[in-house]
């Protein structure tokens, strides 16, 4: 007798995207440049010298893309709001236009029967600010509650679920560290004082939204849960190094108010001395987190790796996508676990899960085959309903991504969409992959 593997009453069914990387039009109707419109227009940083200057052509299309989503049955959808779009110059004047196209969104996804999960910062820093610092100028907690709450005042009648930030270990590490994503720096003095902003900056803004909010806010993670490549004592402790870099650096500190210890010896004097006040602002208790897991990381001692000192080694026997992740549906559950077991019973939204695969050119069809992207679904959808069994309080699951989109600075060739994107005519096709989501969604998990 096999048991059901219907998901909970009221459990969300998503798929997720973000601003910068499905929009275009970044600079229509008096929206002002964020770090990735300069970014992406710099020579050399972005493959095949992709931009978001049209993208999935979202901003025109939205109407097009809410139908999409309503066929698949979805009932959450995640996106970023662009802070430079509402907010030209990151703080004071308010483009209205552009406060107006989230509004019609999110309106035309409620008549959809579609429940809002807005996310204020993927990453797309408004260049007026980053002019003045970004994040690693001590006002950005500021800037950032400012902009929240303009969006609190102008959709919280709306929308129910917030997120504030999006993947701060990814800005820090890719954004500050490895020079790989906007603004592309890499000095480790800069990281934990980027890290340091971020969490104040989300701090805030729950700050603010509990003075007038009517709904539920939280933060979203990227958790990627490290396993040692062998027993030996440099393997273990490289696994640690690892995992408070990239998983306890950022969940600790809102969650428990203090930062790992590991942090001090592995930045060494580039460890700030944090006021204690500061983590008052950061750890503002959260309704729920978002996270978002992709793959695991097996980690071995590296002396030449500073600061780390940690490697990845590769697992050849797996299937690995097109981004060298390897499918890992296991450390979903081991993550999901070692969550609840750290932080107790706060709610859990997936927020993000998905994979590139190369999708092999087909005639054009009505259907993209996928078959790869369908296993990944359904191995990590039943796992997370191994994880909900095993009493982690699971509330929603969001795809990444509804659309094939621009893959930040790797571009449009990383294809995670659910639908298939010709960027030449901007023709959606849906992938079997799409099409057995929805079968899943339709019989609430009992399908798989
Ligand atoms: C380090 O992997 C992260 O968990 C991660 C993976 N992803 C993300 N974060 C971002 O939130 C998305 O914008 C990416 O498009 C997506 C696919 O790469």
């Amino acid at each position: 007798m096999t048991r059901s593997l219907r998901f909970p009453d009221g459990f969300l069914w998503g798929a997720a995207t973000a601003a910068y990387q499905i929009e275009g039009s970044p600079l229509a109707d008096g929206a002002g440049p964020s770090i990735w419109e300069r970014f992406a227009h710099t020579p050399g940083l972005m493959a095949d010298g992709d931009t978001g200057d049209i993208a999935c052509d979202h901003y025109r299309r939205h109407a097009e893309d809410v139908r999409l989503m309503q066929a698949l049955g979805l009932t959450s959808y995640r996106f970023s709001i662009a802070w430079s779009r509402v907010l030209p110059e990151g703080t004071g004047r308010v483009n209205a236009k552009g406060l107006d196209f989230y509004a019609r969104l999110v309106d035309d996804l409620l008549e959809h029967g579609i429940t809002p999960n807005v996310t204020l910062f993927h990453w797309d820093l408004p260049a007026a600010l980053d002019d003045r610092g970004g994040w690693l100028n001590r006002d950005s907690a500021d800037w950032f509650a400012e902009y929240a709450q303009v969006m609190f005042r102008a959709l919280d009648d709306r929308v129910p679920l917030w997120t504030t930030l999006n993947e701060p270990w990814v800005v820090v590490d890719g954004g500050y560290l490895r020079g790989t994503i906007a603004p592309g720096h890499r000095n480790l003095y800069e990281a934990p004082r980027v890290t340091h902003n971020l969490l104040r900056a989300s701090g805030a803004a729950v700050a603010a939204y509990r003075a007038e909010g009517r709904h539920r806010i939280g933060v979203v993670f990227n958790l990627e849960p490290k396993y040692p490549a062998s027993t030996r004592q440099e393997d273990r402790d490289a696994t640690r190094r690892a995992h408070a870099y990239m998983n306890t650096q950022f969940t600790d500190p809102v969650l428990r108010g203090v930062y790992p210890e590991a942090l001090a010896a592995l930045y060494g004097a580039a460890w700030p001395d944090f006021p204690a006040a500061d983590l008052e602002c950061i750890r503002q208790p959260v309704d729920f987190v978002g996270i978002n897991y992709y793959t695991r990381q097996v980690v071995r001692d590296d002396p030449t790796q500073p600061p780390l000192r940690a490697a990845g080694v590769p697992q050849r026997q797996r299937t690995h996508t097109e981004t060298g992740w390897e499918v890992y549906e296991q450390g979903l559950i081991d993550t999901l676990l070692w969550f609840r077991d750290r932080y107790g019973t706060v709610p859990v939204y997936l927020t993000e899960n998905g994979a590139a695969f190369y999708d092999p050119p087909q005639a054009a069809g009505p259907v993209v085959e996928d078959p790869l992207r369908v296993d990944y679904l359904e191995r990590h959808l039943k796992t997370l309903r191994r994880a909900i069994d095993a009493g982690v309080d699971v509330r929603g699951y969001y795809a990444w991504s509804l659309l094939d989109n621009l893959e930040w600075s790797l571009g449009f060739a990383k294809r995670f969409g659910l639908y298939h994107v010709d960027f030449s005519t901007q023709r959606r096709t849906p992938k079997r992959s799409a099409l057995r989501y929805a079968q899943i969604i339709a019989s609430h998990g009992a399908a798989l």
